[in-house]
């Protein structure tokens, strides 16, 4: 009984579920009466559909009867009739087929935009790659490419195509039904000396059948909704390492990691493997089963009905016209059964979108995080600013630290204190921070942070300098001039090459690269972490007198992170990550 209430539940939240994630599009939607339009177009091109097949079905009647009676006439003008339904229900089907495509389409469209949205807004990409190798309570879905490229295409259609398969199928059922009852005429026996007569005994041998078809389905494809979810993860997983050992091709290269590479490759493609085999297992039970059903779904009308025909209570054209009904009526029962596969691979695809917004959700709840004032003084001022590590240990704190125009800091520390850490909180991207801060005005206007690591899309030079702005901004001087005062002549000649430049620069380049981009972009509040760390130590040199001299004349100030000597003497002041107090965070500032 508790077993059956949970199942009842599990639907009645699944149905919650794909509610919640359709009614967007077509309640609030800028699409929203383009969509209604479409979808009562095909409601009524379903409705019509439906219509023929009632009209088919008399047909069959009367063009029995006139095969039955040798009637040529009356045969002739059927056929002529037959013609015209064919040829009306032949339109409905093509229209229904490409409305409901064009609506799929523009549904999908408008669901990976909104998600596309979300995705990148507050820096929710990179908080749940932070969140998904914590080890807290519920980590993000995995794979969120694999959510926006596939699961939005497979929700739209599978809702799209579902949803009027069942319209369709309910109303084949209710109109179908009535005829069948009509034509069934009663089923009369004795029992206990009483006689009893079942009226609308097709009917009923029609519900029975399905209903017995549809519960055995059930059984028997069950496990498919896990396996199916499974399936999906397992396959992004796989895909995903093999795009890890493209990024990585070199190092991975370089370590001769070809083996371990392969054998992680290779068990994960095991894991595909296995679960398929479960999967096409279930699915293999499956067809055996709708195929015997529909085979003997054939006959069975035929069968019933024999006695009443060979009894010369019915014609042979009624005899063809209750097997075209059954048909119907019991194709419209079986749509459970028919649909088995798809309903499974809609619920699990609906789990994954909506545990995908659920982790949007959790995200947009902790975003205080990122809580700023402005500063009515033109400096930074840390009021206060604690620094966690994703399972909530404290790592940093500041307190009371400034930076004001003219200023060059540096930061300095051992590794894995947190000096990066404190520019991503500085940043706002930092999930686990608390921060007072105020900021100047035109801090997130023109602060610039220069990472480890910096980012090039593959494309043109000049739209790896330029970015994240469009390169047209820029002039191809100051593009230019932009790449030779960060020590990169050879490049000046190279602005409109298209390249992979994060795979073709060496380091060294690609961190003059990004150095060329804030000499162009001409930053106020300039942070750069270790981010000349591939340079000789003049071209170091030279590099930070360039930097030195770019925020001067922006009135801004210059933070660097830096383990080298030689970058001390280009800042007046240090901050220094010294371990804390016993019960306090593992290091805190000192400030000077
Ligand atoms: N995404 C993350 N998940 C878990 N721990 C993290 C994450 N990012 C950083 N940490 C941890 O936070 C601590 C501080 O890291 P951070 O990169 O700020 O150090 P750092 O002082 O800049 O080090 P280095 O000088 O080596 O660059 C480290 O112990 C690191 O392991």
């Amino acid at each position: 009984m508790t077993e059956k209430i949970s199942k009842w539940r599990a639907l009645r939240e699944f149905a919650a579920k794909a509610w919640r994630l359709s009614m967007p599009y077509y309640l609030h939607s800028e699409d929203k009466w383009k969509a209604r339009g479409l979808l009562l177009a095909i409601v009524l091109l379903n409705l019509g559909a439906v219509y023929m097949l009632v009209l088919l079905n008399e047909w069959n009647r009367v063009f029995y009867d006139a095969l039955q009676n040798k009637d040529a006439a009356v045969f002739w003008r059927e056929l002529g009739r037959f013609t015209y339904l064919a040829f009306s229900f032949i339109v409905i089907a093509v229209y229904r087929f490409y409305l409901t495509q064009l609506l799929q389409m523009r549904w999908r469209e408008w669901m990976t935009k909104h998600y596309m949205d979300r995705w990148l807004a507050n820096h929710r990409f990179y908080q749940m790659e932070l969140a998904r190798y914590s080890r807290e309570g519920n980590a993000p879905p995995d794979n969120p490419d694999q959510r926006i490229a596939e699961d939005m295409n497979l929700f739209t259609s599978y809702t799209v195509g579902l949803s009027m398969g069942l319209l369709n199928a309910v109303v084949t059922l209710l109109s179908f039904i009535g005829i069948l009852w009509t034509l069934s005429g009663s089923f009369g026996f004795t029992f206990q000396g009483r006689h009893v007569d079942i009226p609308g005994f097709m009917v009923w041998m029609a519900v029975l059948y399905c209903v017995v078809g549809s519960v055995l389905a059930h059984y028997i494809g069950r496990p498919q909704i896990a396996l199916n979810f499974k399936q999906q993860r397992f396959e992004a997983d796989f895909r995903h390492h093999l795009v890890r050992v493209r990024e990585y091709s070199e190092s991975i290269a370089l370590d001769k990691g070809e083996g371990v590479e392969r054998r992680q490759l290779g068990l994960r493609f095991a894991d595909v493997l296995g679960n398929y085999l479960r999967l096409i297992r279930t699915q293999k039970r499956l067809v055996w089963f709708t195929n015997g059903f529909g085979q003997a779904a054939t006959v069975f009308p035929f069968i019933v009905a024999a006695p009443r025909f060979f009894s010369g209570a019915i014609q042979l054209g009624e005899l063809m016209q209750i097997a075209s009904a059954f048909d119907r009526v019991q194709g419209a029962l079986s749509w459970f059964v028919d649909n088995y596969d798809q309903i499974a691979a809609w619920r699990a695809t609906t789990d994954r979108i909506t545990s995908f917004d659920e982790s949007f959700a959790a995200l947009q709840a902790g975003d205080p995080a990122t809580a700023s004032e402005t500063n009515a003084e033109d400096a930074i001022a840390l009021d206060a600013m604690d620094l966690a590590l994703p399972g909530g240990a404290a790592l940093l704190a500041v307190q009371g630290a400034r930076i004001a125009p003219g200023d060059s800091v540096l930061v300095q520390g051992p590794s894995g204190s947190g000096k990066s850490t404190l520019f991503r909180g500085l940043a706002g991207i930092w999930p686990w921070a608390k921060r007072r801060l105020r900021l100047p005005a035109d801090f997130d206007a023109r602060a610039m942070f220069l990472p480890q690591r910096p980012y090039f899309p593959n494309g043109r030079l000049r739209d790896a300098l330029a970015y994240p702005e469009p390169a047209a901004r820029y002039g191809d001087e100051e593009l230019q001039a932009a790449l030779r005062e960060a020590l990169l002549p050879d490049l000046v000649a190279r602005l409109d090459d298209p390249d992979a430049w994060d795979q073709k620069l060496s380091g060294g380049e690609q961190q003059r690269l990004a150095i060329a981009r804030a000499l162009l972009k001409k930053p106020r509040w300039l942070f750069v972490d270790e981010a000349t760390s591939a340079l000789d130590e003049a071209a170091e040199a030279t590099v930070y007198e360039r930097l030195q001299a770019l925020v001067r004349a922006q009135n801004g100030a210059l933070v660097s992170i830096a383990h080298r000597p030689g970058v001390a003497g280009w800042h007046a002041r240090r901050w220094v990550l010294e371990p804390g107090a016993a019960d306090g965070p593992r290091y805190r500032v000192a400030t000077g």
